[in-house]
């Protein structure tokens, strides 16, 4: 057995404790096995973590990690006609060779940000897989379907590449990868589609994701056209399984927030891509009041802008204050099981929790930090002070992914270089 100590941290259990611990990865079962003061210090490799928190790697629950490329492309216009005019355009002009860019630059903020899991919904998905397989993090894909604006044909092709894509990935890249069905919403995708391809998706086992709820817009067609809101719609054909979860969530009302209590259906929240596109304030306080597992997402970097689940943390503590006009909603805990096991909970992984027997998906957060000074309460600091730049090492399924800032799956400058050459080529022959 190859074993991995890190030695002489904090430690963040899943009661939201923190101890003075040593953790004892099992590499090769990729597991934690041990977890305490003063562990032998025969592992075959050691990271330090002194000075240092160590917590469940960050789970992002919701991305698309290759529009990195579009970071900062088109800013400051709300969900439909940031879509329609800017991005789902430059989408269009998107090579394989691009979308491989876009992920690994995307997987690299990530790893750097302590993230050890995603799930993404995107296109060229294949390519996306080879950057999970390379860079050693775990993910839940799916191919993302829009029917809206395409022929019968190709909007039949796009619903029928998703399910396939679903089961051909499933368990790739030595089982890190795990898949979704994805229709991109309940406004995107017409109904005959969801009519045809759910029954298909439920009999093949496979989970689903999508967005849901996130704009005012998008909840009233549903209810003119079908007169009842998205999620009932949602569940009247079959889209609120227990395995399921839907990014955003923003406007449901209190009957849907019921629904997906009882469904078991996730909710991911978004709230920097909520705030960016003013899509409005997700009710979390209410959502986690009625026991839905809610979880975190950085939704794609060109509504954030970037990938930093911590940012996201504190995102979505300062926001459901505000929504809920209370100081004590979305208290810091909750925010911390939002960005650890609520997202893995949600996506269906084993991870966000530190415990024996448990994946070993860890991040190290260096607390020798001006922000991060004194120690009064380390929950506190992951949810409201630490940064992104903080984490010093990343490590997932018991590989180190970063040790010392320096992250060993990929080659830093040459994924900085590379994306920002395509990303100049692909707005030069966009037309907008
Ligand atoms: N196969 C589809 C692509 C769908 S992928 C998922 C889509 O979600 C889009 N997206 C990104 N952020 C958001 C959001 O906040 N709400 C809704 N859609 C988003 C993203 O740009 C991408 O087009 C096609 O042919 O157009
Ligand atoms: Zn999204």
């Amino acid at each position: 057995m190859t074993t991995l100590e890190i030695t002489g941290g904090a430690v963040l259990r899943p009661d939201a404790t923190v101890e003075r611990a040593d953790v004892l990865v099992d590499q090769d079962a990729g597991t934690i096995l041990e977890i305490g003061p003063d562990l032998e210090g025969t592992a075959d490799e050691t990271l330090d973590a002194a000075d240092s928190l160590v917590t469940p790697g960050f789970v992002n629950g919701h991305t698309h990690v290759a529009m990195t490329l579009l970071r900062g492309y088109a800013d400051d216009k709300p969900l439909e006609a940031w879509l329609r005019e800017d991005i789902w355009p430059a989408e269009g002009a998107m090579t394989p060779e691009d979308i491989r860019a876009g992920a690994e630059l995307g997987l690299l903020e990530m790893i750097k940000g302590g993230t050890t899991a995603f799930a993404d919904m995107y296109f060229e998905v294949p390519e996306i897989v080879a950057a999970v397989e390379q860079t050693g993090v775990r993910a839940v894909l799916g191919h993302g379907i829009v029917t809206v604006g395409k022929d019968e044909g190709a909007a039949h092709e796009d619903a029928a590449e998703s399910l396939a894509v679903a089961e051909e990935f499933d368990g790739a890249a030595a089982g890190r990868i795990s898949t979704v069905f994805a229709p991109h919403s309940l406004t995107t995708v017409g109904a005959s589609y969801l009519e045809e391809f759910v029954p298909k998706a439920r009999d093949a086992g496979v989970p689903i994701h999508y967005h849901a709820n996130e704009t005012e817009d998008e909840v009233a067609p549903i209810v003119d056209e079908h007169g009842v809101r998205p999620l009932e719609y949602a569940a009247e054909r079959g889209l609120l399984g227990a395995e399921d979860f839907v990014a955003h969530g923003v406007h449901v009302d209190e009957q849907e927030i019921e629904l997906l209590a009882e469904a078991g259906t996730s909710v991911i929240h978004c709230p920097a891509s909520n705030m960016k596109l003013a899509s409005g304030m997700a009710p979390i306080q209410r959502l986690l009041e009625a026991g839905v597992t809610v979880g975190l997402g950085t939704d794609g970097a060109a509504s954030n802008n970037d990938l930093s689940m911590l940012d996201e943390a504190r995102d979505a503590a300062m926001l459901g204050k505000l929504a809920a006009s209370d100081a004590s909603a979305v208290p810091a805990e909750s925010v911390v099981k939002m960005l650890t096991a609520g997202s893995a909970d949600a996506l269906g992984l084993e991870s966000g929790r530190i415990e024996p027997g448990a994946p070993a998906d860890l991040a190290v957060v260096d607390l020798e930090k001006p922000h991060l000074v004194p120690a009064h309460d380390l929950v506190s600091h992951l949810a409201y002070a630490a940064e992104a730049g903080d984490v010093r090492h990343t490590i997932c399924d018991g590989a180190i992914l970063m040790a010392d800032r320096e992250v060993r799956t990929l080659e830093e400058s040459r994924v900085l270089e590379r994306a920002g050459e395509r990303a100049t080529a692909l707005s030069d022959r966009t037309e907008r």
